[in-house]
This record gives structure tokens, sequence and C-alpha cells, in this order.
């Protein structure tokens, strides 16, 4: 199998080629098999239907209702870990959380800029210093590494595929796991606001298209395989997870022609989120920036 990783944005520093964004790693070992139906999914702890190397975790920000993930792989001795789109107020909750299960925190992803809360990642590199923060490059924010589509981000044998995702803000991407015979099954994507249950991210502002929004969420999400399991950062509804198949059923505004979504999107009228003008600066700099 042909594989490219963009290797330029690799940190030398990183403690070990386990925790690598673009480095593969060997597909020779394979412990367990990934094809044995187990039983059914929970949305609290693991989520795969079957024997894996995956401990999951879905954590609630109940003020900006913001789903924070917990990813690591389990059976590595190092048992690397990576949080996405964590929350500075549930900071502690979630290490408090990577200690007791005794895993190693690599990475602190964001999914995007997020306009309705601070993110934890700069908090998150002041308790774990060797934690290295990652955002889009098209985000324009800073971190300590920079994605592009097709990137692939490594923690332990288990990676995210990087993919574009604008719309909801221009440097918005979804993370996917990866495709392969050593993956998990079914894949896991993590939406950020491109795809919410049964919704998706407004597109108003922070270079906000529905346009854009309509063929990513088009492109790149509803052309994973249907079973693919939907994670997105927020919900305002109480629903925890979805599938393609269904949002592409039953999205009631995804599910649309193009021309209906713009005109759905066109008449939202929402509030502009409350704390936007201090979540977008500070966002900008890992959530770091004094208020
Ligand atoms: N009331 C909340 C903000 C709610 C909101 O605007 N959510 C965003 C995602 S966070 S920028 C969104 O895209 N919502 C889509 C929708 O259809 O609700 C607050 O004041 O923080």
């Amino acid at each position: 199998m042909m594989l490219s990783f963009r290797c330029f944005l690799f940190s030398t520093s990183s403690p070990s080629s386990y925790f690598s964004i673009f480095l593969p790693k060997p597909h020779s070992f394979l412990p367990f098999t990934f094809s044995q139906k187990l039983g059914s999914y929970t949305t609290s702890s693991s989520a795969q239907s079957m024997p894996s190397k995956l401990l999951f975790r879905q954590l609630f920000e109940k003020e900006s209702s913001t789903y924070t993930y917990l990813l690591a792989d389990a059976l590595h001795p190092e048992k690397p870990a990576l949080l996405i789109d964590p929350v500075d107020k549930t900071v502690d909750r979630d290490l408090a959380l990577v200690k007791e299960l005794g895993l190693k925190l690599v990475y602190a992803i964001n999914t995007h800029v997020h306009a309705d809360h601070v993110t934890g990642t700069g908090l998150i590199k002041t308790k774990v210093p060797d934690v290295k923060s990652i955002i889009s490059k098209a985000s324009n924010a800073k971190a300590d590494l920079f994605v592009e589509p097709g990137d692939k981000i490594y923690f332990g044998d288990i990676f995210l595929e990087v993919r574009a995702t604008p719309g909801h803000t221009l440097g918005c991407v979804t993370y996917v796991t990866g495709d392969g015979p050593n993956q998990l099954q079914p894949r896991m994507a993590f939406t950020g606001d491109a795809l919410l249950i049964r919704g998706c991210g407004r597109t108003d502002f922070q270079g906000g298209s529905s346009d854009k929004l309509y063929d990513s969420v088009h492109s790149q999400i509803f052309t994973l395989p249907k079973d693919t399991l939907v994670y997105p950062a927020h919900d305002y509804k109480g629903f925890t997870v979805s599938t393609v198949g269904e949002e592409m059923l039953y999205n009631p505004r995804l599910s649309k022609d193009k021309e209906t979504f713009k005109n759905i999107m066109q008449n939202l009228n929402l509030s502009y989120p409350k704390m936007m003008d201090v979540a977008v600066p500070s966002n900008m700099v890992c959530g770091l920036q004094e208020t």
C-alpha cells in the first residue's frame, strides 16, 4: 500500500516515534483481531463494538455544551493519549482522568478556533509541558503543530486522519480514525462544529460559508462508510453519537439540496455566542490570552 506522509512538520522533540504525527507505524504487528463483533455501542466508555486497543471517553462541559474526547492506545506500553477539543473549565477533570487511567497525554487538539468557550489546550500545556498542541494550518491560530488535509496523527498504533471541513470557520477540520487493516472498525469521525447530530455549525461569522459547509460535509464526511460514528463538538439536545448513514438520511439541514440548505442557514437567526469576544482572540493563542 502506498502511504504518503508529511514529514516536514514532525516534531523531533517528540518523546518517541510512537507519538508521532505523519510517521507511519509498521503494519506488521497485529495483536488483535478487529473483526469479531462483541456487543453494542456505548457512548461513555468504549465506543467500538469489537475488541480494540482504543480507550475512548466522551466528556461533557455543560456551560457551552461542548464535548471533549479522550482517546488512547490502551495496549501500548506507554498508553499514549490525546484530547480533542478540551475546554479550559474542565481541564483539571480531564487531566485527573488521564492520570487515573495511567495514560500519557501527548496531544491536545482543536478542531477549530472555537467562538463559544476558551480552549483548554494552552492550560494543559502549562500543567503537562510535554503535551503538544495541534490545530489546522488554515486556522491561522497558534499551536505547536499544524495539520493539513491528509496528515495523520499517530498515538501508539492508532492514527487520526485530517480532513478539511471549512464552512463553520475557515480552518475547521474533522479528525477521522484511520483506515487500514489494523485500525478501528467502525471508524469514528470527530466533526467539530461542521456536522452536529441532526444539525450543523452556524455559518455567519469567522469566515463561515454555508456553500462551503455543504460541500465539506458532503465531500469529506458523507463519503465515509455509513457506519462511521459521528462525534460532534457540541450537542444542545442531549444526543451523544450518530452515524454518517443516519445523518445522511435524517439531518434536517444537510440531507437537503444545497439551495435549501443555504436558505435554512440564512434564516437561523441565532444570537452570537455570549463568550465570542473573549473566546475567539483567546483561542487564536491556545486559550492563553489575558482577558
Ligand atoms: N448559545 C450559545 C451558542 C450557541 C451556538 O451558536 N452554537 C454554535 C456552535 S459554538 S460557535 C453553532 O454553530 N450552533 C448551531 C446551531 O444550530 O445551534 C452561547 O451563547 O455560547
